[in-house]
């Protein structure tokens, strides 16, 4: 097995000063994981996954591709002056590897304008373009069309009609919000690990099924950046269909269940 991707050392976090919700969650996630998170409502397992994108603070170490991503976003001639050993990876800044360590919320909360709207927003954040070989205004044009139309394809098989990308984030259903978030973090193709925060629950059992499937094959897919999932539910059956390894919250511990890979 190669070097994990994606490794947590000690990771605790304090909704409140004193308040700890869970304390010292410690796991690697390697290519091909499909890592299922579980537990009670109100546990933590958002909270570790915003923990992941850095998007809440925490304490603990969290390594992309055996570093931390501040130290994958100093330069080259700091890092050498440090006597650091150089990755292979090019640097990357905290926005950048929220690109690569991607979470995606359960619904768009309060999101103005339409899916399309958002999709060339975010495509043209500079984060994101720094996964692109951008050499010139055209091929600029060409990537975004490219994103787009592969967005507008992902969903589609899902059963999400392309005319629902030009409507207002408000007036789509909550199931066809969640699949279209979702292909757009597939179509961005940034993704190394997708956090995805119960990304059915919203859906039909027909559609859930359709996604699942999708989600694994992309996984295994070598012609995509996506290498790994971790993924929130609370249906013990989806665990089982999509999850190679189980992990549970409980008493402010998040434990892997061996038993069940
Ligand atoms: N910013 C915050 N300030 C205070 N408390 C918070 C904050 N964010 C989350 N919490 C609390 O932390 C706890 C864990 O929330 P979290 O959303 O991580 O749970 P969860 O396990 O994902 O729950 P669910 O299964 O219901 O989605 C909850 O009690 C929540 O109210």
């Amino acid at each position: 097995m190669g070097e994990p991707i994606l490794e947590l050392h000690g990771i605790t976090c304090e909704v409140s000063p004193g308040q700890c919700l869970f304390e010292d969650v410690s796991f690697a996630v390697n290519e091909g994981d499909i890592v299922v998170l579980q537990g009670k409502s109100g546990s933590g397992k958002t909270t570790l996954l915003k923990c992941m994108a850095f998007l809440v603070l925490h304490k603990g170490k969290i390594l992309y591709r055996g570093r931390t991503p501040q130290a994958h976003g100093r330069d080259k001639s700091t890092r050498e002056s440090e006597g650091d050993g150089l990755s292979p990876f090019p640097t990357i800044s905290i926005p950048t590897f929220r690109t690569r360590v991607l979470y995606v919320p359960q619904r768009p909360s309060l999101l103005p304008g339409t899916p399309r709207d958002f999709l060339y927003s975010v495509s043209q954040l500079k984060s994101h373009q720094a996964s692109y070989t951008v050499i010139d205004e055209d091929s600029e044009n060409d990537e975004l069309s490219d994103v787009f139309e592969r967005a507008i394809e992902v969903a589609g098989k899902w059963g999400v009609h392309a005319i629902l990308w030009e409507r207002e984030w408000s007036n789509l259903s909550g199931g066809e919000a969640q699949r279209i978030v979702l292909a757009t973090a597939l179509s961005l193709d940034t993704a190394e690990v997708l956090l995805l925060d119960e990304p059915t629950s919203a859906l039909d059992p027909q559609s859930s099924a359709m996604v699942e499937e999708f989600l694994i094959q992309s996984v295994k897919s070598k012609e995509r950046n996506l290498k790994a999932l971790i993924w929130i539910t609370h249906s013990e059956e989806q665990a089982k269909r999509v999850g190679t390894r189980f992990f549970n919250f409980s008493n402010g511990r998040c434990e892997e269940d061996i038993s069940l890979a």
